[in-house]
């Protein structure tokens, strides 16, 4: 009898399927009753030599075989409806959830850990919903009743068959303590054996790379053997709870099937009792057996469980209590005022009070050292996380005051990691914006600087990029990922890095055909090159987490300061005199 409050409330979108699935469940169970008691008749009818009823009882009993087969259909159909129902809604929440709570990073869960909970623990969720808990709602209801009508047949025999039936049911529950920690134990090393082979092959280039294939086949075959013992562990108080169930239910029999011989024998009970009570006895633990046959089911969605609750009570993000349900029409002035950060477990703020002005329609760059803090800025303007002091605005409005959605609907990202999904060029573009003509694809691609590349490829925009776009080299992805980001056409543009895979060359024409395709919007832009923003109308200097110095590219070079340093190790690096880069 094992519930969980966290499936249970998994089972809410699914309430009347359920209800209906198991009101079946339970008219089927009532057909084996009714058959079991026409055929005890029937016999009765034989032993008496009595042959009259029979035609009448044995087209009953084909009758309710008849039913049944009718219901059993009928009632699969609606435990799946109600399985798709309850583990579509389940999948949702878990998406919106992990959507809420910014990057997979920031739930501090490993990703092929998340894959498992998402596929295989939302499947073992569907498995006890829509197979074991109507069962188990059968096998509470039902032997009961078959009980009372025994006692109405023969009370002695109640006396053999209540124990058993309690024995069978109620004995295993005193270690589902164990049961949930072998469960647990189990699902742990599953999700862990999941994220190693998602790390591994994810990894498996660097891996080669670096000659460590032959140590992480070492690590993931003990990682297989943990998963191997917590099976067998789990197992063997599985066998334990179904071997006891077992064991109750032929024991209950052969006790009820004495019981009837003795009434039988001592004269006690007439033929047509003697055969209801056999038959009875039957029916009373069916609906025990049935429960064990669906223990599986059961089972493996107790184990996943404590994942999906984790998984949907995981906190991470900020609260989505805005109540502006709409991104701005125009684009938005951005202020940062005296924002300050630090990373959950960091030791020192990332951000000591940061304030600047990114202009509405104009583009502003954010540049600084590794660490400066660009990326932290970035983020919580995104709002995967909320400044601890300080606030961002846009256009005088706290971001807070937008919903997430809205919020993410207003500003279109392109970071460093770009990601394609294995579909045509066309489809990952049409992401953006799915009703996009080929034209504005062409416009955005073009913007882009991809747009002769994706003409050369084999089928042009139908051309299927592959898993994460591996048919594509890192600076095509990346133009892509642009090209994707402006046909958003969002009020606001972030670009996080987003060019850092286009050669050098290339990237200063794109940069200059993006301010153009992206004139009107508010730009974010964060590079490391500092070509690529020196046209951007506003330069936002980060040194430490504080603002060092904001102007455009000829007054930093000017004022000499930490700027002028950085632009002049970025043109020693690109293999220019830094005085060349000054003019
Ligand atoms: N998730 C995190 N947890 C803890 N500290 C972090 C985290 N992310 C960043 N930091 C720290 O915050 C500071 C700012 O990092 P951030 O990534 O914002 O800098 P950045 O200017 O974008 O650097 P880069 O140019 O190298 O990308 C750094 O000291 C970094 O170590």
């Amino acid at each position: 009898m094992m519930l969980h409050p966290e499936l249970l409330r998994a089972a809410r979108p699914a309430r009347r399927p359920l209800a209906l699935a198991t009101a079946l469940l339970t008219a089927i169970a009532a057909t084996h009753t009714a058959q079991a008691v026409l055929l005890a008749l029937a016999l009765a009818a034989v032993a008496r030599g009595d042959t009259g009823p029979l035609p009448a009882l044995l087209a009953a009993v084909g009758g309710a075989a008849l039913l049944r087969a009718l219901l059993t259909p009928w009632q699969r159909r609606t435990a799946v409806t109600a399985g798709a129902s309850a583990r579509t809604g389940l999948r949702d929440l878990l998406l919106t959830r992990l959507g809420g709570t910014g990057p997979v990073r920031a739930t501090g869960e490993r990703a092929g850990a998340l894959r498992a909970v998402l596929v295989d623990g939302v499947e073992g969720a569907d498995a006890y919903l829509s197979r074991y808990l109507p069962q188990l709602a059968v096998t509470c209801a039902l032997p009961p009743l078959l009980l009372a009508a025994v006692a109405a047949v023969e009370p002695r025999a109640v006396a053999v068959l209540a124990p058993a039936l309690v024995l069978a049911l109620l004995a295993p529950r005193w270690w589902d303590k164990l049961l949930a920690r072998r469960g647990q134990q189990h699902w742990g090393a599953y999700e862990a054996l999941a994220a190693d082979y998602l790390e591994a092959l994810q990894g498996m280039a660097p891996l080669r790379a670096a000659g460590a294939t032959g140590r992480t086949r070492a690590r993931l075959a003990a990682h297989s053997d943990r998963l191997h013992r917590a099976t067998v562990a789990k197992l063997r108080v599985s066998l334990v709870d179904t071997g006891i169930t077992d064991l109750a239910v032929q024991g209950g029999t052969v006790a009820a099937v004495l019981v009837a011989c003795w009434s039988a024998g001592s004269g006690s009970a007439a033929p047509a009792e003697t055969y209801l009570l056999l038959m009875l006895a039957s029916e009373c633990f069916r609906p025990v057996r049935d429960l064990a046959r669906e223990w599986h089911s059961g089972y493996l969605g107790i184990s996943a469980a404590d994942g999906i609750a984790r998984l949907r009570t995981a906190t991470g993000g900020p609260p989505d209590t805005g109540t502006r349900d709409r991104p701005w029409t125009t684009a938005p002035a951005l202020r940062f005022d005296d924002v300050r950060f630090t990373h959950p477990g960091a030791a020192a703020p990332a951000l000591h009070g940061v304030t600047f002005t990114a202009p509405a329609g104009r583009t502003t760059a954010i540049v600084g050292p590794s660490g400066a803090g660009k990326t932290t800025l970035l983020g919580l303007l995104l709002r995967h996380a909320d400044p601890d002091g300080g606030r961002i605005s846009a256009d005088g409005e706290p971001l807070a005051a937008y919903t997430l959605a809205a919020l993410r609907r207003g500003i279109a990202v392109v970071s460093q990691e770009t990601y394609l999904f294995p579909a045509s060029v066309a489809e990952n573009l049409r992401l953006a914006r799915p009703g996009a003509d080929d034209a504005e694809l062409r416009t955005a691609a073009r913007a882009a600087g991809i747009h002769d590349e994706i003409l050369a490829l084999p089928d042009g925009y139908a051309t299927a990029v592959g898993e994460r776009g591996a048919a594509l080299s890192g600076g095509q992805r990346q133009r892509i990922a642009l090209a994707r980001a402006l046909l958003a056409d969002a009020p606001v543009l972030v670009l996080d890095e987003a060019t850092s895979a286009v050669g050098e060359r290339a990237e200063a024409g794109i940069v200059r055909a993006l301010a153009a395709a992206a004139r009107g919007r508010t730009c974010l832009v964060v590079a490391h090159r500092l070509a690529t923003v020196r046209h951007a109308d506003r330069i936002v200097v980060l040194d430490g987490g504080r603002v060092d110095a904001v102007g455009d590219h000829r007054t930093l070079l000017a004022a000499g300061g930490l700027y002028a340093r950085l632009a002049g190790a970025a043109t020693v690096y690109a293999g220019e005199p830094a005085g060349r880069s000054a003019r």
